[in-house]
């Protein structure tokens, strides 16, 4: 079976800190194969239309400033039961609250500069997936 698919991004903490590899490293290593992935930047504008479901939050103009200030690496991952075990890899939204040896745990620095996202469901995998690679049609 091909797996399903889910998205993630390397945030602008993560990247500029140079732990790009280290993170892809532990990606592959954990069983998902990498369908899609570039080095990108966002506007703010752009930011927040990809953020535009906290919209209302406190820490909405802090974030889409934050994830406009630096290079992200948006991927498409593939493996079975993708978007569950991702958000396993990466551990809770508060490093601090993160289970040991996720990826938040080892490299995240705050609750905004959280090193990583990864998708929430099936649906949003695909509508964040198609909004940095519109050529991936399968999810
Ligand atoms: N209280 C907060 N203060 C500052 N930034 C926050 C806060 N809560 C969330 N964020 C930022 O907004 C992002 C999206 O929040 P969300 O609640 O969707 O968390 P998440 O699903 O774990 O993260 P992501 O969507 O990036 O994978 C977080 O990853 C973090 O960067």
């Amino acid at each position: 079976m091909a797996g399903n698919r889910t998205f993630t991004m390397i945030k602008p903490d993560a990247v500029g800190a140079g732990n790009t590899g280290a993170i892809i490293k532990m990606i592959e290593e954990a069983g998902f194969k990498i369908v899609a992935m570039k080095k990108a930047l966002l506007t703010k504008e752009r930011a927040g239309q990809f953020y535009e479901v906290h919209k209302e939050r406190p820490f909405y103009n802090d974030l889409t400033t934050y994830m406009s200030s630096g290079a992200i690496v948006p991927m498409i991952l593939e493996k079975d039961n993708a978007v569950e075990d991702f958000r396993k890899l990466i551990g809770a939204t508060n490093p601090k609250e993160a289970a040991e040896g996720t990826i938040r745990a080892i490299f995240a620095e705050s609750i905004e500069a959280n090193a990583i996202h990864g998708s929430d469901s099936d649906e949003n995998a695909e509508i964040e997936g198609k909004f940095f690679f519109a050529e991936v049609e399968k999810f």
